[in-house]
């Protein structure tokens, strides 16, 4: 079976800085990956090109046969017009249609509506999907009460199935933060994604609340959907990822098992080689450096 999602040679540049730089990797059908890599590695604007947030200077990003970067007609391409095209906004592949596509994705600064209540975020999540039409939805007819009503159902269908157990009455604001995070997930899942980005899921969350976040993300793996994750609690993703790919200066450094990941010199050597972190030497060679340890220091120099 082709990969779900394809990644090649994509590249970001903001002036000067290439935030992503050549960076090639796939994503499997139902499977969990990691993306880690030190601060400012290009994990989240490698995430914001995948998911259409932001168009990347060259690269191409294939999600289960959809083209991401270049969804135009081939006579655009062959009249080399799309790039000048692009830049003003046309033949742009937005996050919307990628939605539909089946790939869904949370922030690393939760973006819930601060005004709705837990049920009508999760709703609006499936209300591109709602059939019925203008004329229905202002007379609020049987139809549409019927159909409103299914969309609350599933809604709360998926709060209860990301373990939320407050009212869903209250507005998000009113929500802990880790139960702020459940919702953006449940959100994220009520669009039936076949692959689900999470951008540092477990920032913020105490112990109980990143066990809690690893059994969902197992569960939500269960249903066949792929779940990517930025994450540099490298406690939690050496415990759940399958498989990681690392980054640094914008480029994949290395890809393998969390096994292969936390004795690879290479990795250890881009989370140590930072100017004020001490390197040490023995544990290069040995390879037992902790990485959760070093990331650790490198949160609280933060
Ligand atoms: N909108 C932007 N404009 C200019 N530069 C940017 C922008 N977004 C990111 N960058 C730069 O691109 C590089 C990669 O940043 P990015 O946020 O993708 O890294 P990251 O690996 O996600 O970092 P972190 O782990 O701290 O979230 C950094 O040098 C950053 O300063």
């Amino acid at each position: 079976m082709s990969a779900l999602l394809e990644v090649k040679d994509l590249r970001l540049q903001f002036g000067g800085v290439k935030a992503v730089d050549g960076l090639s990797f796939s994503v499997d059908h139902g499977e969990i990956l990691a993306v880690i890599g030190p601060n400012g590695a290009g994990k989240t604007s490698a995430f914001n090109c995948i998911s259409a947030f932001y168009l990347p200077t060259s690269g191409s990003v294939v999600f289960d046969g959809n083209d991401i970067v270049r969804a135009a007609p081939p006579i655009w391409r062959s009249l080399r017009l799309l790039d000048l095209l692009q830049s003003f906004g046309f033949y742009r592949v937005l996050p919307s249609r990628v939605t539909k596509w089946g790939m869904a994705r949370t922030f690393q600064n939760l973006r819930l509506f601060r005004e709705l209540t837990v049920l009508d975020n999760v709703k609006t999540a499936m209300h591109a999907n709602l059939r019925e039409g203008f004329w229905a939805t202002l007379l609020h007819t049987p139809g549409y009460r019927r159909a409103e009503q299914e969309c609350a159902e599933q809604a709360r269908g998926w709060l209860d199935f990301v373990g939320f157990t407050g009212d869903e009455n209250l507005y998000v604001t009113q929500l802990p933060y880790g139960e702020q995070r459940r919702v953006e997930i449940a959100r994220a899942l009520a669009t039936s994604p076949k692959m689900l980005l999470l951008d540092e899921p477990a920032a913020g969350l105490n112990f109980n609340e990143k066990q809690a976040l690893m059994q969902l993300i197992r569960r939500i793996r269960d249903l066949g959907v792929a779940v990517v994750l930025i994450e540099h609690d490298m406690g939690l993703v050496m415990e759940l990822a399958e498989r990681i790919v690392v980054l640094n200066y914008g480029k994949e450094i290395a890809e393998g098992t969390p096994e292969q990941i936390k004795n690879d010199p290479v990795v250890i050597e881009a989370y140590l080689g930072v100017e004020d972190e001490p390197i040490d030497d023995t544990k290069l060679t040995t390879g037992t450096v902790d990485l959760s340890l070093l990331e650790k220091n490198r949160e609280e120099k933060r």
